[in-house]
């Protein structure tokens, strides 16, 4: 992969592509910007280089139309004001208007391209579609890791039609605390998986038990595996048709002599809400009708035990419901233990760094990863097409 440092910049038309799909609320405001301010630095690199910058991204899934709800207007303020430059946004990413717009562009300034996914030809990878898009640059950048997972114009078709490709600072560092994390990890490596559901994670969680030392799993997910096991659960969210499968991964591990370590005590609840009467009980003392919605202060001490040697850490997805207070001890927990060790510790996924931003410890993790659905392909060890195209 080429880097942007090796590219000679002045005066050419540099295609960004950046992935500034971010939560946004009712208002229109963004409430989780990890993603503008991790792209700022290649942003300011390529304005210092004096290139001509036009940025593009996806937001949402408008589903081919133009949707106004998905207009990247909120993103190019708010990324202009994080700049502190003025960045226009173009009427549309593709079309005769845009090649005027880019066409105005000059050395040291930022335009930026409607939402691509306003044309269904994005998510089909359209040649045709990739060439207009490749058209508008001489140099094209991909910065966007979180949407490098998907075969797209703006991602693949685009890196065919243009002279020169290159990856963006944010990129090469996803790319770097992968191998550091994943690729080739300083040992004893322990994953912690956690989330909703095992049938999301079921090739990550098999490509991982080949590489990690230890596995810790929480969340509901830990459910499925309790069951497996024998455990009545209550009524936790389960997955009954991948019982067989998560036996056979415990019986996997036991043969790799991987240990894989569940909950041995959950905060049970009467139902799924907030003020919900809950209570603590070992996973042997789940009573009927209740749910599982967080692991117990018992599975905490004994996780962090886990942990203690720990040279590598990768996790992903949360110990329970954390956006209930009465059940986010468990996860704000096992953050304040990874942020603590002196371990690498890479975590990844909307909801994990949502928790652990809630922990008030991201600043101690040594790397959040902008990638959900990315990070956990890299997890499954595929090589993702965004990354192979620049190649
Ligand atoms: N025990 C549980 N019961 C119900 N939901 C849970 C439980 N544990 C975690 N969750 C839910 O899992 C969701 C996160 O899962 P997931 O999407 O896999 O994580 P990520 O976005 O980090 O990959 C959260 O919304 C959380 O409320
Ligand atoms: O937010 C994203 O993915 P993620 O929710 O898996 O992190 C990316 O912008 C990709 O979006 P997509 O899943 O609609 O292709």
């Amino acid at each position: 992969m080429k880097t942007l440092r090796e590219l000679e910049l002045t005066g050419k038309r540099v295609l960004v592509r950046v992935d500034f799909n971010v939560p946004m609320n009712e208002a229109g405001e963004i409430t989780d910007d990890l993603r503008i301010r991790t792209v700022l630095p290649t942003l300011r690199y390529l304005l210092e280089q004096k290139a001509r910058v036009i940025v593009c991204t996806h937001m949402g899934r408008p589903k081919g139309q133009r949707v106004e709800k998905y207009s990247l207007a909120p993103v190019a303020a708010y990324t202009a004001a994080l700049l502190g430059q003025p960045i226009p946004l173009a009427p549309d990413c593709v079309g005769p208007d845009v090649v005027t717009a880019v066409e105005q562009v000059k050395n040291g300034e930022i335009l930026m391209l409607e939402n691509l996914r306003f044309h269904p030809e994005e998510e089909k990878n359209d040649p045709e579609f990739s060439r207009q898009l490749a058209m508008l640059a001489d140099v094209y950048v991909n910065d966007a890791f979180a949407v490098s997972h998907r075969a797209h114009a703006s991602v693949v078709g685009v890196t065919l039609h243009v002279a020169e490709k290159a990856a963006g600072f944010l990129l090469q560092k996803e790319v770097e605390y992968f191998q550091r994390s994943i690729g080739i990890p300083q040992r004893p490596l322990v994953a912690i998986v956690g989330g909703a559901k095992v049938s999301g994670k079921l090739e990550a969680l098999r490509n991982m038990l080949g590489r990690v030392d230890k596995m810790i799993i929480g969340g509901a997910m830990a459910n499925t595996f309790l069951k497996s096991q024998g455990y009545a659960v209550g009524a936790s969210k389960v997955e009954d048709d991948l019982l067989s499968t998560a036996a056979e991964l415990l019986r996997q591990a036991k043969e790799k002599n991987i240990n894989i370590y569940l909950p041995v005590d959950v905060i049970v609840a009467d139902r799924f809400a907030p003020d919900a009467i809950c209570k603590q009980v070992t996973i042997q003392d789940i009573p009927e009708g209740w749910m599982a919605l967080d692991i117990g202060p018992a599975s905490v001490i004994c996780f962090n035990e886990v942990l203690a040697d720990a040279k590598t850490i990768v996790w992903n997805g949360p110990m329970g419901a954390f956006e209930m207070d009465a059940f986010a001890r468990g996860t704000m927990a096992l953050a304040h233990t990874v942020a603590a060790s002196h371990a690498l510790s890479v975590t990844g996924g909307g909801d994990s760094n949502a928790a652990i931003t809630l922990s008030g410890e991201a600043s101690n993790i040594s790397y959040m990863s902008t990638g959900g659905g990315a990070f956990l392909e890299l997890m499954e060890g595929k090589v993702l097409p965004g990354i192979k195209a620049l190649d």
